[in-house]
Formats: structure tokens, C-alpha cells, sequence
């Protein structure tokens, strides 16, 4: 019998992450994921997945020193961003350009551990910067150059609106991405896996992840969360019918329900209080107060149909970006910069154990049929 989806379906073993999805929680190398949310940066908690260990003050310095030396774009790679359509959905300009960063890669094709571990740090440099190429440039603005003495939450911010953001903001940023690095078996890392089974390069396998990730059902789901919070906004509907409405026509609401969480996503926790915060300090909680308000209208609908449907990571995390300024457009995107780490550290995996993923399929079609010739047919 097929499993449908491949639920449950366990295709690999990994160091990386584990998710218990009964009572929501979620590990990366045995971390909470609570704990390195609120004690660790994005550039420690890549370190973290790409040496299964936290760096030492002199380890983390001289790693985001090899971060920011490979966040500037080249100059035929800022070119082609120039020349995009500034009308293009962001994730396919993303996509496009980190493919095309292999093509000026002499060594693309070399898969030996070392050097996927060196196109693991190029390519999680290079990902904010032509994220924020793309949206400076399709608004008739100069692309920036990072800044050296930034962080990699700083400078992502930096790049993107062409000042330094406070404190709060910044490391508000800094947590989104801690808690979007990683999550085992997901489809956009799957898909970067059956790629790099075939023993094909990494800049390949993660063209495959970038546009599996763009999907409403997976990354995209965050542009589609605030979609609906604006439209329940502008229609002036009571959020509660709005939600009703929409469930009783068949209609998912984004932002909730996974295929292994049955109970609250612990980064939907942490994003709750970080939206809750950088909201108060902006004096403006439209957005939360209308999530929050969304939240308990499903949590009394799903108890009535006795379903484990909760928030997941992309519900909060509209409300978050939203706030940082961020277009809408864009979220998908900032989750792809945040998903790079996660999806090389399987890289580095799967290329150190390969073998060719290519699961069965159940043949449900005719049989011994026989050819009528085309004049008959
Ligand atoms: C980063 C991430 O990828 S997190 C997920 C982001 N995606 C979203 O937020 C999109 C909305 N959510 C969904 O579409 C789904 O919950 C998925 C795709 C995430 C998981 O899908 P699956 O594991 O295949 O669950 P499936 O779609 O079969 O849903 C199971 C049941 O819950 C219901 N359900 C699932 N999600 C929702 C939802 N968001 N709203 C309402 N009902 C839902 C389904 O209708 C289904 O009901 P049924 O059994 O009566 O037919
Ligand atoms: O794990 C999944 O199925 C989806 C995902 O990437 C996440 O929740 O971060």
C-alpha cells in the first residue's frame, strides 16, 4: 500500500534535528529549540549544524569572519539581478540567482565534503545579499555591499533597507532565522537530498530546495498568512466568520496544521512573544491582535471537529517580518535565507552516506494492452 505523501516514511538517518511532533518540540543536535532561540545567533547555530558542535568565542569569530568575506555578490551576479523583471515573484528571482552562482563556480561539480562545506558558508553568505539585491533594485535603488563590522542578521537588514536597524530588530531577525534553520525531512530538504542523490552538485540540490520551499503548503505559506490577515483586514469581516467561512468551503487557513506537529509548534511560541514584542515597541499590533484572534477561532473549530490542526512557524512569522519592515512578497525568501544552513548540512550528509533515493511506486493502470495502429484509432 502506498503511503501517501510518504507520511511516515523514514528515509534517512540524520544528527541534525529531531521534532516531536506529539508535544511539540523540536532539537538540533540535541539542543532545545527554545534554548538556542533565546541564547544563540543564526551564525552559531550554523556552525552548530554543519560541526555538530557550538563554537568556542575564538571558533565563532573566525567562522563569521568566513561568513562576511563570502557576502558580497560578484559583479555579473548583481548585473543579471539588475536585469530581472521587477515585477517577478521574489523566490523565483532567488532561485535563478543562486543557480546561476554555480555557473561561476569553476569547482561546482566538486561534492567532496570539503568542499561542500566551503559552498555551504558561500552560499548561506550569498542568499541575503541577492534577496536584498532583488528588492533595492526592482525599487529603483542601488544594491549595498554588507557591511564588515555587521552581523549576519545586522547586515541582512543593512542590505535590505539601507540602514542599520536597533537592537530589538535586529535581533528579533537574528531568532527568526535561529528558528527556521532547520527541520529534518521537510519537503524542500528533501528535495535538495534526492538531487544530491544523484550524486549531482550542491548549487543543483539547492535550486531543487528553493523551489520546493516556494510552495503555499511549505515556505510560502507565510505570504499567504499575511494575504489573508490583510484581507480579513480590508473586508472589515469579523475575523471569526471570516475563518468560519473559509473552513466550511473546503479552505485550508494558512499558517496552521503540519504533517508531524500535533500540538502547538514550539517556534510558533517563540515567534508569538517576538511579534508581541517588536509590536509594542513599533506602537502598532493590527496584525497580532488579528493572528491571536484567528488562533482561538480555530483552536474552538478544530476542537469541535476533535482535529490537532495548530499554528506552525509561518503563522507568527508573518506578523514578525511584517513588522521588521519587510515586504510581503519577500517572506518566502527570508525563510530561504534561514533554510540554507539546514538544507547543506543534509548535503554534507547525503553526499557522506550516499545512495540514489528512488522510492516505488503502486502501478494502478491497465495492463496487456495492445497497440491499435494511429489510422485506426
Ligand atoms: C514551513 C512549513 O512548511 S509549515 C506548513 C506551512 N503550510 C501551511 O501553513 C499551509 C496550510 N496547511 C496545510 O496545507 C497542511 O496542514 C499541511 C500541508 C502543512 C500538512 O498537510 P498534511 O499533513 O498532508 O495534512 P492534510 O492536508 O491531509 O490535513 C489533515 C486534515 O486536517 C485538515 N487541515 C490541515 N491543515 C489545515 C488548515 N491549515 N486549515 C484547515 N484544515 C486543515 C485537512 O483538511 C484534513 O482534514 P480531513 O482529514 O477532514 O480531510
Ligand atoms: O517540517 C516540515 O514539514 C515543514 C518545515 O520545513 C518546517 O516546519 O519548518
Amino acid at each position: 500500500m502506498a503511503a501517501k505523501g510518504l507520511e511516515g516514511v523514514v528515509v534517512a538517518q540524520s544528527r541534525l534535528s529531531d521534532i516531536n511532533g506529539e508535544v511539540g518540540e523540536l532539537i538540533y543536535a540535541g539542543y532545545d529549540i527554545d534554548d538556542l532561540a533565546r541564547n544563540t545567533t543564526f551564525e552559531e547555530v550554523c556552525y552548530l549544524l554543519w560541526n555538530g558542535e557550538l563554537p568556542t568565542p575564538t571558533q565563532l569569530e573566525e567562522f563569521s569572519a568566513h561568513l562576511r568575506k563570502h557576502a558580497t555578490l560578484r559583479p555579473e551576479v548583481v548585473e543579471m539581478i539588475r536585469n530581472y523583471p521587477t515585477d517577478a515573484d521574489p523566490m523565483a528571482a532567488v532561485r535563478t540567482a543562486v543557480s546561476a552562482l554555480g555557473m561561476f563556480d569553476p569547482d561546482a561539480d566538486d561534492i567532496s565534503i570539503e568542499s561542500v562545506r566551503h559552498k555551504a558558508i558561500f552560499l548561506t553568505a550569498q542568499t541575503p545579499a541577492i534577496v536584498a539585491a532583488y528588492e533595492r533594485v526592482r525599487n529603483g535603488k542601488e544594491p549595498l555591499d554588507p557591511k564588515p563590522d555587521l552581523g549576519f542578521a545586522a547586515n541582512f537588514l543593512y542590505m535590505l533597507n539601507g540602514e542599520e536597524a536597533n537592537e530589538t530588530r535586529v535581533r528579533t531577525m537574528d531568532v527568526a532565522l535561529v528558528l527556521h534553520a532547520e527541520h529534518g525531512m521537510n519537503a524542500s530538504t528533501f528535495a535538495a537530498r534526492v538531487t544530491a542523490g544523484t550524486l549531482a552538485d550542491v548549487y543543483s540540490a539547492v535550486t531543487s530546495a528553493l523551489g520546493t520551499l516556494k510552495g503555499p503548503s511549505h515556505g510560502g505559506a507565510n505570504v499567504e498568512v499575511m494575504n489573508m490577515l490583510r484581507e480579513i483586514d480590508e473586508s472589515g469581516e469579523d475575523p471569526g466568520a471570516w475563518v468560519r467561512n473559509a473552513l466550511s468551503g473546503g479552505k485550508k487557513v494558512m499558517g496552521f496544521g503540519h504533517r508531524v506537529y500535533k500540538a502547538t509548534d514550539p517556534r510558533a511560541t517563540v515567534l508569538r512573544e517576538l511579534a508581541d514584542k517588536i509590536m509594542a515597541e513599533a506602537g502598532e499590533t493590527r496584525w497580532l491582535d488579528l493572528s491571536d484572534r484567528i488562533r482561538a477561532v480555530m483552536a474552538e473549530e478544530m476542537e469541535k471537529k476533535g482535529k490537532k490542526i495548530y499554528p506552525n512557524v509561518d503563522f507568527f512569522s508573518a506578523s514578525v517580518y511584517s513588522t521588521l519592515g519587510i515586504s510581503m512578497d519577500l517572506f518566502t525568501a527570508v525563510f530561504a535565507i534561514a533554510r540554507m544552513p539546514g538544507w547543506t548540512a543534509h548535503l554534507l550528509e547525503q553526499y557522506a552516506d550516499n545512495r540514489l533515493i528512488r522510492p516505488g511506486s503502486d502501478y494502478i493502470g491497465p495492463r496487456d494492452r495492445k497497440v491499435t495502429p494511429l489510422s485506426e484509432r
